[in-house]
């Protein structure tokens, strides 16, 4: 589903060149349900928007669903749901009902095939109660429930999703994590979030991409997560001590740390 190889990314800031992305490879197949972590900085967003087609890569290729993403972002919206928590892709001022129609429009879904998506949305993330309401008068955890079900509603086989659960309440939370294990489930729909929450990585991610510097720094299980920091079973204290080991870009990466015990006080 997403190939990803020798991928980079670079932006000219005034004179000096970011490396906002290094040399990626990662590979995900259909159905997998993949989590992208990484301190502030790492590299992710950027990361999703070459996935996306928003950005072009300065290096290396990507092809997700067998396309080139930045030449065709048109073919390839029609395969992809793309869900950014901190923005919305709703119509702010229609009614969440009208945002949804627009869309059916955009990727020219047949009415029935939309009326029964629609339904089944509404079902599972109970939306009936707000799609007459304008998106600017949503709760955050509505909107973000309105968000899932405009990326999906044209039933795509890959859903990407950059911090889906930011800012929600425990039980909204629960909900939407609910929503997407379904989906992966149900459906079949290959999953790749990026989150800072661990409660996503723990509880939804069978495998998890650790980005750091633009790097890949890990590719594995959350067990295998876990035993890079020996002694540790906190995946909070885990991942806090995996970051505090990440050096400035040129050094080694995020590296496998010494058992707790073995290390010198006042080391990370
Ligand atoms: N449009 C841009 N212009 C210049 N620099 C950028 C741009 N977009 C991202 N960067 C830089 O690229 C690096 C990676 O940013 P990115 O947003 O991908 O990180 P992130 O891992 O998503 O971070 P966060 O967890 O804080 O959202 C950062 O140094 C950032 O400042």
């Amino acid at each position: 589903m997403i190939e990803a190889e020798g991928l980079g990314r670079t932006f000219k800031v005034r004179r000096t060149v970011v490396h906002a992305v290094k040399d990626l490879s990662f590979s995900v197949e259909a159905g997998e349900f993949v989590g992208c972590l990484g301190p502030n900085g790492a590299g992710k967003s950027t990361t999703i928007k070459m996935l996306t087609g928003i950005l072009a890569p300065t290096a290396g290729r990507i092809q997700v669903a067998g396309l080139d993403p930045a030449r065709r972002r048109k073919a390839l919206a029609r395969r992809i749901g793309v869900v950014f928590g901190q923005r919305t892709t709703l119509w702010w001022d229609l009614p969440l009902r009208d945002s949804f129609e627009l869309i059916r429009l955009l990727y020219k879904v047949d009415r029935v095939r939309f009326a029964e998506r629609l339904a089944e949305m509404c079902a599972i993330l109970d939306l009936g109660g707000f799609l007459r309401t304008p998106v600017r008068q949503l709760s955050l955890g509505q909107r973000m429930r309105g968000d899932l079900a405009a990326a999906l509603l044209h039933d795509p086989d890959l859903l990407v999703l950059d911090e889906p659960t930011i800012g929600l309440d425990v039980v909204s939370k629960a909900g939407v994590r609910e929503f997407l294990l379904r989906m992966n489930a149900e459906r079949g729909t290959t999953v790749l979030l990026t989150t800072h929450d661990l409660g996503d990585i723990e509880k939804l991610c069978r495998r998890v991409l650790l980005i750091d510097h633009g790097r890949l720094a890990f590719d594995g299980s959350v067990a295998g997560l876990r035993a890079l920091v020996p002694g540790e079973t906190s995946i909070e204290e885990v991942v806090t001590r995996l970051y505090l080991s990440s050096t400035p870009a040129g050094s080694p990466r995020i590296r496998p740390l010494p058992p707790a015990d073995d290390r010198p006080s006042g080391t990370a």
